[in-house]
């Protein structure tokens, strides 16, 4: 089974994405980048507003991978009491210096490395996953203005990205500016998660309001996709959400 995540800025869209079945309310300032963090604040009045209805994950931020910058804010947003932190990786820096600090941080929330079809590098998810401690990875788009994450990616590279990290035993994660008509096809890769943020709003603009329309479309299209994908391919075997 596929989940829902939505990605949301605030609690008043946390309860809109509820309502349209999201499995998964992401916290993310859309305003502030691809992985843009909402403030502290935010975090805690959206998780009193969910209150344990659905697993919350959050983003740090557009971060340098700078190790002490990486693991303060990784840690910080744990502590908040979200149930998993995504993490963007982006190009330069030390990424292993990042890691290899994280795997020995113990936080109280999952971690999910995001890795962005448009801005490859030469860093192995899996191996990135088993140093930091991940259990999970995720592939997005960082520049929202560029198309989608099947315009820098192909199906069968993407298919690649989601059966390796399952023969390693992580969560799978696909997103990056997609729209419903991408729904059946990434399904059909069965990656434990599928996230959206632009086609949930007005005008399919991700820094707009949510359309409650929209999110109940997306809503309704994975738990449709998921049923059909179930019953064309043996189920993965994973119980957690991420
Ligand atoms: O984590 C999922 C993202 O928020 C997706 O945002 P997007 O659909 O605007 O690319």
């Amino acid at each position: 089974m596929t989940h829902f995540l939505a990605s949301v800025r605030n609690a008043a869209e946390a309860e809109c994405v509820l309502a349209a079945g999201a499995d998964i309310v992401d916290l993310k300032e859309p305003d502030e980048g691809a992985l843009g963090a909402v403030a502290p604040s935010v975090v805690r009045a959206c998780l009193r507003t969910i209150g344990g209805r659905k697993p919350v994950s959050a983003t740090v931020g557009d971060l340098p991978m700078n190790p002490a910058v990486v693991t303060d804010a990784v840690a910080a947003t744990a502590e908040l009491g979200v149930d998993t932190v995504k993490l963007g990786i982006l190009v330069g820096g030390d990424p292993w210096g990042c890691f290899e600090v994280l795997g020995s941080l113990g936080t109280p929330a999952d971690l999910v490395l995001v890795f962005f079809g448009d801005m490859p590098t030469d860093i192995d998810p899996v191996e990135a996953a088993r140093a930091s401690g991940a259990n999970g990875v995720m592939l997005d788009t960082a520049g929202k203005e560029r198309g989608s994450l099947t315009d820098h990616m192909t199906l069968g590279e993407i298919g690649r990205f989601v059966d390796r990290a399952h023969h390693a035993g992580l969560q799978v994660g696909l997103a990056g500016s997609l729209r419903p008509h991408h729904v059946q096809p990434l399904l059909g890769l069965r990656p434990d998660v599928i996230g959206f943020r632009g086609a949930l709003c007005e005008q399919s603009a991700r820094g707009s309001n949510l359309d409650p329309n929209a999110c109940a479309e997306i809503g309704r299209l994975v738990a449709a996709g998921g049923t059909a994908t179930e019953a064309r391919f043996e189920a993965h075997a994973t119980s957690a959400v991420w």
